[in-house]
């Protein structure tokens, strides 16, 4: 069997006089895609800093593999305004390496015309991809990212899941998702982690979306949302947003993003 990258076991973890996660379990392997999903408040945040070795467990461990690479992309990640920050610098400050490197990456989220661009003046969006990209820089075993769709308008948002999915083929590592976009990330993962301070439950997307602690949590819409992403189409997207007419693709494979 594949050695697993991080293993949670039985984690427990209070803050505040919240207990913010409750004999937790999660194991995170390679080649492997596993979203994190569950309300606001319920931990999932905790858990990945958890993963990342930014926290620690009250009760519980968390067993990294031994010179594990990881790539981290924050829910916010705040740069002072005052720097002339270029993107160029701002990613060779993560990963100083060769010039190409850096091109490579943006040009592969979507941004490699912003490479000159300074960071403060980036939008939401465009800071997302930024952020995906240095993290990629990185070549991690495991790459952990956290609610990277925000700001990303929704044409976008699917390419870059699929983008995830090319991640995962291409590199083999394994990736940890956050994820609020239910009906555009189950089709994308391989698994899915329902997360209520405790693990609610766990398994393939069409599993846990029919299990009974996941509707009442989301409600039966999400099966309908996941539905809507299992059928044929005939159009998609590239990062960028611009439409490719003629692809026939099912919703799982990575690289565009399909609807009628
Ligand atoms: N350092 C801290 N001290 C006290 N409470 C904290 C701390 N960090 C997180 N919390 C609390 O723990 C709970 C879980 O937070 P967390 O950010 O992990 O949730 P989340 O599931 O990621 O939420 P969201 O979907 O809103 O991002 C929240 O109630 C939060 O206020």
């Amino acid at each position: 069997m594949t050695e697993a990258l991080v293993t949670v076991d039985h984690a427990a973890l209070t803050l505040g006089g919240q207990a913010v996660l409750e004999d937790v379990s999660l194991t995170l392997a390679p080649g492997r895609i596993t979203t994190l999903i569950g309300p606001n408040g319920a931990g999932k945040s905790t858990l990945a800093r958890l993963v990342l070795g930014l926290t620690r467990p009250d009760r519980g461990r968390v067993v990294r593999r031994p010179g594990l690479t990881l790539g981290y992309m924050p829910q916010h990640l705040r740069v002072d305004g005052s720097l002339p920050l270029t993107v160029d610098r701002f990613l060779w400050l993560a990963a100083p390496g060769r010039t190409g490197a850096r091109r490579d990456a943006l040009q592969r989220t979507g941004v490699a015309h912003l490479r000159r661009r300074a960071v403060r003046q980036l939008s939401g969006g465009e800071m997302q991809r930024v952020l995906l990209a240095r993290a990629l820089l990185r070549q991690p075993d495991l790459l952990v990212l956290d609610e990277p769709a925000q700001g990303v308008d929704v044409a976008g948002q699917d390419a870059l899941y699929g983008l995830l999915g090319q991640v995962r083929d291409e590199t083999g590592c394994g990736i940890l998702l956050i994820s609020h976009d239910l009906h555009l990330v189950m089709a994308r993962t391989d698994e899915v982690v329902c997360l209520h301070h405790h693990v609610c439950c766990s398994g393939t997307p069409e599993a846990v979306s029919r299990d009974p602690a996941y509707q009442r949590l989301f409600g039966t819409h999400g099966m309908a949302n996941l539905a809507l992403y299992t059928h044929q189409h005939d159009h998609d997207h590239d990062i960028s947003g611009d439409v490719h007419e003629g692809h026939d693709h099912g919703a799982a494979q990575p690289g565009g993003h399909h609807h009628d």
